[in-house]
This record gives structure tokens, C-alpha cells and sequence, in this order.
């Protein structure tokens, strides 16, 4: 689940992107990349690694020029090489760079396509792979100059060839930035203006935060199959590009990947939570009427918000019994299990007076392989805990996500092939309840109810962009289970890293 911001700005934009990316660091902690566009040059840093450890002044000195892109990076596709971090630059036509959160599932029909139309793609990430879409469809127009409309052709086109999940921007020297999202809406993308005493000013970003930190207003988000185009003269173009977009946004932005304070959508990411808990407090309620429960507990970070209403829905105290070391960043989207298993409990660790005697209910926003949930329970009771109790504002996550978030390979996932009381001696705990995709899905559209349908694959197995059939999800498996990437991460110092040859 990556996170992109693209500016196109009046005065140099290189702290306003570093500023947002760092808001967006929780998207994607593997790699970090930033291209300005320095007179008729691209200027780019890109590397593996968090956003401050990526940007050092030297680079930052270098990345001048008042439009410019920037990524943090999750790999989803590919391998996590410094070669596959973004944006990605092709040479011709004029010169394009362009930055991608999102997953596409027809990779393998592309790449083949891409041979045909004599392209040539360096690494394997599926990024590199839609810029050179993008690029094919560009040089079609033989002139020296592109307009708006040929402009949301080409978008038009890529729409047509391109399956799965895309939220992209793009700066095409000389001409301007396009910024484009899935006829789905599938992954978030969201339009914002700054006006200066030089000139409107335009920023595209993943999430709204983002706008927030670099001092732009929100304006809306981008539609679904919508593309968005900004020249260099600060002049804004829009199109719908789609021959029939639906809105389908992804329902795990919510559950766990967004930051509360941003608005996806038209959705309060933190109002959604608050929902979840509710939700969830009630069928706590309803199901466990007698229970025993003495205190509610989050596991922090992102089911704090969660809990603290389910708290509030069973008159229950609510406290802080772990402590998060704010260094540790999110084990989730970490790259392999080893790692993301012992990040658990460097990141968490109890406080023993909340948990001595009591029966406690830990919330989380989701159980996904059970790294966290197992690792906690055992914690609590370590801390002195007589029984506990633990409750996931998210359905069982029983089928692999193709669109965007790493969760390649159904047998990592605990509640495949698992019913709720396998689950619960599974994670140790003395009771388990999960939400109902029902109540996940309208404590969601309760911000925005207009939206009918929400990307839920995870829960259900079933694909929106229907190309994705069991032979893809095999093949998916195979090539993207953890021992797959293990195996790949080995082969990675082979890559050729091009675009940092002469800038070190
Ligand atoms: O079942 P699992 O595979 O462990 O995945 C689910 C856990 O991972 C995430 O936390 P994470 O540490 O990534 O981030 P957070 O601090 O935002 O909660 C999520 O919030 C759950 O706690
Ligand atoms: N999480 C994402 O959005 C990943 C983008 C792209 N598929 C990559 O692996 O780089
Ligand atoms: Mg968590």
C-alpha cells in the first residue's frame, strides 16, 4: 500500500514532498523516492529506506525545481530491490516519471505485449511496467507538444490494457503532471490547491494528510477511471477516462492502512473506526451477555480508536495497558515473517499493573497471520492476565489481496481453512470475536453513503476486476509466498540500480 504525492508548484517543491511523504511513511517503509523537474531535467533520490534516512541534504540541495513526485514504497509485486524503488523514468517520448500504489494482475499479459511494442522494462515491478503503457500510448501522437485531450487518450488507452489497482501520477517534462485512478477507485487518490500570490497551485496525494502537511486545501478526491492533468503554467484539466467506472474503494484502507485524520473518499478514516467499534461493542453485547470482562485494551497503534468505543459501548474501563516504542515502525508491512515476528515485541510491551488479576479484552483492527495477536496474548498473561479475551474490528481475512497489499499466499493467513474456535486455540486466547463484513461494510459507508460497494476480496474471495481466477492466485502464491521472497531477496544485489549510477 504505497503512498504517492505529486505537486505542481510555483516555487521549489522539494521539502513540500518530503514533508508529505513522511505524513504518508506509514504507507511504506521498504523505499523511498523523490523527482523533481529542475528546467528540462529530471533530478531524482531514490533508495530503500525510510523517508529521513533516504533524503540527506546533499540530495535534498539537489532535487530543486517547483513540480515535482514522490513515493514511499511496500513491494507488492517484484522484488524489494533499490531498483524497483519509485518513481520510475522512462527516456522517450519527452521523458516521463511516475510513481504507483497499487497492484496489477495482468502482468504477465502486458510484459508479453510490452515485447511486441519493442519496450523495454529493467526490473520486474509492475510500476515500471504501466509507465511504459503509458509511454506507448504518448508516442502515438507524433508532435512535439501534447495536449489535455491526447493527454486523457493515452489514460483513456492504459484504462483499456491495464487491470487491477492503480493510483498514479506522472510528470512528462515540457508538459505537465497526470495524476489517474482505477475505474474502480480501488486505491485512494485525493486533489488539492494552494493559492499563492505567483498562482494556484496543485498537489495530488494518496491521502489527505498529505495535503494537510504541505499546506494545501482539499478540493476532492479523484473519481474513479478519472484522470487529472496540471501544465506547467498551473492551468488544471479533468476527464473521466473510463468507459464504465464504478466506485469499489478499498475496504482495509479503512480498517487499518489510512491514518485516522485523513478523509478517504469523503470518509472520515478515524469516523469509520469509531463506527467499527460501535459495531462491534454491540455484538459484544448481544453475543458474550454475561461475560466477565474487567478492561478493554487496544493493541497499538491503529486499533486505539476502535477499542476506546467498544470501551464505551460495554461500560467497560478502557486503558493503555501496552506501550508502543514509537522507533518500531508497522510489523505488518514489513517484508518478511522472521522480521515481522520479532518486531512484535520490540514494538509492544505490557504494563503489568493493567493486566495482574483481570480478565481483559484486547482489541485489534485485524487479525491477518496472527504475528501480533498470538505474540500479545501470550504477553498478557505473562503480565499477569487470569483470562483474555480478544475481538477483530475486521472480518477473518481468509483469501489473498491482489490489489496492493502483500497478502499473496492464503496459507499465511490464520483464518484460512480455520473456523473461529480453530482461530481461537490457534492464537491462545479464552474467547474470540470477530465483526461481520455486514457491520464492517456500513460502519464504513456511514460516512459516505453513497458508495454501495466496498473492494472486501480479503473476506470474501470474490475479485471485483474479475480477471482473477484460481490458476492467477496459484501462480500468485507460488511466486510471492514468504520462502519465494526469501529466495528473491538473495538474487537482488544482481539488479542493475541505473538511476543512482551517477548521482551515489
Ligand atoms: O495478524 P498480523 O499479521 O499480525 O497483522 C495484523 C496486525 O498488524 C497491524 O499492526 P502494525 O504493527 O502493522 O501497525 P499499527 O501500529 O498501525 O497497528 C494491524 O494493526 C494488526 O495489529
Ligand atoms: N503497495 C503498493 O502500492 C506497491 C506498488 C507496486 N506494485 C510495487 O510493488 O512497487
Ligand atoms: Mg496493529
Amino acid at each position: 500500500m504505497c503512498g504517492i504525492v505529486g505537486i505542481v508548484g510555483h516555487a521549489p517543491v522539494n521539502q513540500l514532498i518530503y514533508d508529505a511523504l513522511t505524513v504518508l511513511q506509514h504507507r511504506g517503509q521498504d523505499a523511498a523516492g523523490i523527482v523533481t523537474v529542475d528546467d528540462q531535467a529530471f533530478r531524482l533520490r531514490k533508495a530503500n529506506g525510510l523517508v529521513k534516512d533516504v533524503f540527506e541534504i546533499k540530495h535534498m540541495h539537489r532535487l530543486q525545481g517547483n513540480t515535482g513526485l514522490g513515493h514511499v514504497r511496500y513491494p507488492t509485486a517484484g522484488s524489494a530491490s533499490s531498483s524497483e524503488a519509485q518513481p520510475f523514468y522512462v527516456n522517450s517520448p519527452f521523458g516521463i516519471s511516475l510513481a504507483h500504489n497499487g497492484n496489477l494482475t495482468n502482468y504477465h499479459e502486458l510484459i508479453e505485449s510490452m515485447a511486441v511494442m519493442r519496450r523495454h522494462i529493467n526490473t520486474s515491478s509492475d510500476s515500471e511496467l504501466m509507465l511504459n503503457v503509458l509511454a506507448h500510448e504518448l508516442q502515438k501522437f507524433d508532435t512535439l507538444t501534447l495536449s489535455p485531450s491526447q493527454i486523457f487518450t493515452a489514460v483513456t488507452k492504459l484504462n483499456e490494457q491495464v487491470r487491477g489497482a492503480y493510483a498514479s501520477v506522472a510528470l512528462i517534462i515540457g508538459i505537465g503532471m497526470v495524476a489517474f485512478r482505477d475505474p474502480f477507485g480501488i486505491r485512494p487518490l485525493v486533489l488539492g490547491r494552494k493559492v499563492t500570490a505567483a498562482g494556484t497551485e496543485y498537489m495530488v496525494a494518496s491521502e489527505s494528510v498529505a495535503l494537510d502537511a504541505s499546506g494545501f486545501e482539499t478540493m476532492r478526491d479523484v473519481a474513479p477511471g478519472e484522470a487529472v492533468f496540471i501544465d506547467f503554467d498551473g492551468n488544471l484539466f479533468t476527464e473521466q477516462c473510463a468507459h464504465k467506472p464504478q466506485h469499489v474503494p478499498c475496504i482495509f484502507e479503512y480498517v487499518y492502512f489510512a491514518r485516522p485524520d485523513s478523509t478517504i473518499d469523503g470518509i472520515s478514516v478515524y469516523g469509520s473506526r469509531v463506527n467499527m467499534g460501535r459495531k462491534l461493542g454491540a455484538k459484544l453485547k448481544r453475543e458474550w451477555e454475561d461475560n466477565d470482562i474487567d478492561v478493554v485494551i487496544p493493541i497499538p497503534e491503529t486499533s486505539c480508536d476502535i477499542a476506546l468505543q467498544i470501551a464505551n459501548e460495554l461500560d467497560l474501563p478502557y486503558r493503555q495497558g501496552f506501550v508502543k516504542n514509537r522507533y518500531i515502525g508497522r510489523t505488518f508491512i514489513m517484508p518478511g515473517q522472521i522480521e515481522r515476528k520479532k518486531s512484535v515485541r520490540r514494538k509492544l510491551n505490557a504494563i503489568n499493573v493493567e493486566f495482574k488479576g483481570k480478565n481483559v479484552l484486547l482489541v485489534d483492527d485485524s487479525i491477518v497471520r496472527g504475528t501480533t495477536s498470538e505474540q500479545i496474548i501470550e504477553m498478557a498473561r505473562d503480565a499477569g492476565a487470569k483470562k483474555v479475551y480478544f475481538a477483530s474490528a475486521a472480518p477473518e481475512i481468509r483469501f489473498p489481496n491482489v490489489y496492493g497489499i502483500d497478502m499473496p499466499s492464503p496459507n499465511e493467513l490464520i483464518a484460512h481453512g480455520r473456523d473461529v474456535e480453530e482461530i481461537r486455540r490457534q492464537i491462545g486466547a479464552d474467547g474470540l470475536i470477530f465483526q461481520d463484513i455486514d457491520d464492517l461494510e456500513a460502519a464504513v459507508r456511514e460516512g459516505n453513503p453513497s458508495i454501495a460497494h466496498f473492494e472486501t476480496s480479503v473476506f470474501s474471495g470474490r475479485y471485483v476486476t474479475a480477471d482473477v481466477d484460481q490458476n492467477y492466485l496459484d501462480k500468485l502464491n507460488e511466486s510471492r509466498n514468504d520462502n519465494a521472497k526469501t529466495a528473491k531477496a538473495g538474487e537482488q544485489s544482481s539488479n542493475l540500480e541505473i538511476h543512482n549510477v551517477c548521482h551515489p
